[in-house]
């Protein structure tokens, strides 16, 4: 299977996290994806190349101008405000009895494009995140060329950010990114299926409302989980989009043989939308030993999800997301796709 990936993931380093009540290091780090690139490459699982710069025009089919502009120019504002000992980080969201109007000051611009404050802003963020997106829409394009499967390992992740909001260690949605680019490059209709633990809450709000895109999640239940505030079973699309999302919550403690069910359900529906390419969000936050999640599949759990999912028959795109158990994340990622070739 190939592999895009580009060093520059490693620009995005946080120098902390807002969790639990405090700053904590954070858990989205460069070892993430250096731990499957090293497995990637002990199993032999494929050629490893560069992104190519899809350039700007590519990220407004899903983003923002505003909000691409407000993420290039971020930290700048932040080092002449502050110096650049911190990370930018909000400290106030226009919830209720608020307004969205956007302010001009730096706090009250990253609070606007925010939706959390563990998603650190740092000098290497523009870089690192843009990266991850050309890859994804590299990925996507070798599949668009007829390669079968293909594998973006990018970080930072995407599944969090909106059209134009940052959060949960996402700054632009690389899925999304690479679905559009293949509906771009001539498919009519694509399948996104998120197997995060965590709900893609921004891929799940950047395709609502159209029908060709279909969006399916199984993920730990916002009523006890992040992002908390999406990722309901009754939120099936919006207007044109209405059928087209379809989420799988599933409670603390998930075994594996009730989280394959769930995936079963999804790739039915998948069947029945009949797609011209599927485009996977891949986390292995799903993990047992995952430090801030709480299902309980093991490893030898992983290859049978790649097995599943090759059953469906689809040039399909593989975008890393999330999975913070360093030690196992590659053996666990990487699983997966040898589990997708038969390996
Ligand atoms: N005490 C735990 C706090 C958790 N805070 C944020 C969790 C973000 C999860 C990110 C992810 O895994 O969904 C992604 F795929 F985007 F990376
Ligand atoms: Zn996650």
């Amino acid at each position: 299977m190939q592999i895009v990936y580009s060093a520059d993931h490693a620009r995005q380093h946080g120098r902390g996290e807002l969790t639990d009540g405090r700053l904590m290091p954070v858990v989205e780090k460069p070892a993430r994806a250096e731990m499957v690139l090293k497995r990637a490459q002990e199993v032999g699982l494929g050629d490893i190349m560069p992104p190519r710069d899809f350039g700007r025009e590519a990220l407004v089919r899903i983003h923002r101008p505003d909000y691409l502009a407000f993420l290039e120019g971020a930290w700048a504002e932040w080092e002449a405000e502050r110096g650049g000992e911190t990370d930018c980080l909000p400290l106030i969201w226009p919830v209720r009895n608020l307004r969205a109007v956007c302010p001009t000051h730096i706090d009250g611009k990253v609070s606007y494009y925010a939706l959390d404050a563990g998603t650190p802003i740092t000098p290497g963020t523009w870089t690192a995140a843009r990266a991850s997106a050309n890859v994804a829409m590299t990925a996507a394009d070798l599949v668009a060329d007829g390669t079968r499967a293909a594998f973006a390992l990018g970080r930072p992740p995407g599944h969090h950010a909106t059209a134009d909001q940052l959060g949960g260690y996402c700054f632009l949605n690389n899925a999304a990114l690479a679905a559009q680019r293949l509906l771009d490059r001539g498919a009519e209709r694509v399948a996104v299926l998120d197997v995060d633990y965590h709900h893609g809450n921004g891929t799940q709000a950047i395709f609502e409302d159209r029908a060709d895109v279909l969006f399916c999640s199984l993920h730990a239940d916002p009523k006890q989980e992040f992002p908390y505030f999406l990722g309901h079973a009754d939120e099936t699309g919006t207007g044109a989009g209405e059928g087209y999302t379809v989420n799988a919550p599933l409670p603390w403690g998930t075994t594996a043989e009730a989280w394959m069910a769930a995936l079963e359900r999804l790739c039915q529906r998948i069947e029945s939308y009949a797609p011209d390419a599927l485009v996977v969000s891949l986390g292995v936050d799903t993990y047992k030993g995952d430090p801030i999640s709480r299902f309980a599949l093991d490893t030898s759990d992983f290859p049978p999800i790649g097995a599943r999912l090759a059953k469906l028959a689809l040039p399909t795109t593989f975008v890393m997301e999330g999975g913070y158990a360093v030690e196992e994340i590659g053996v666990n990622a990487v699983g997966v796709l040898q589990g997708f070739e038969g390996g």
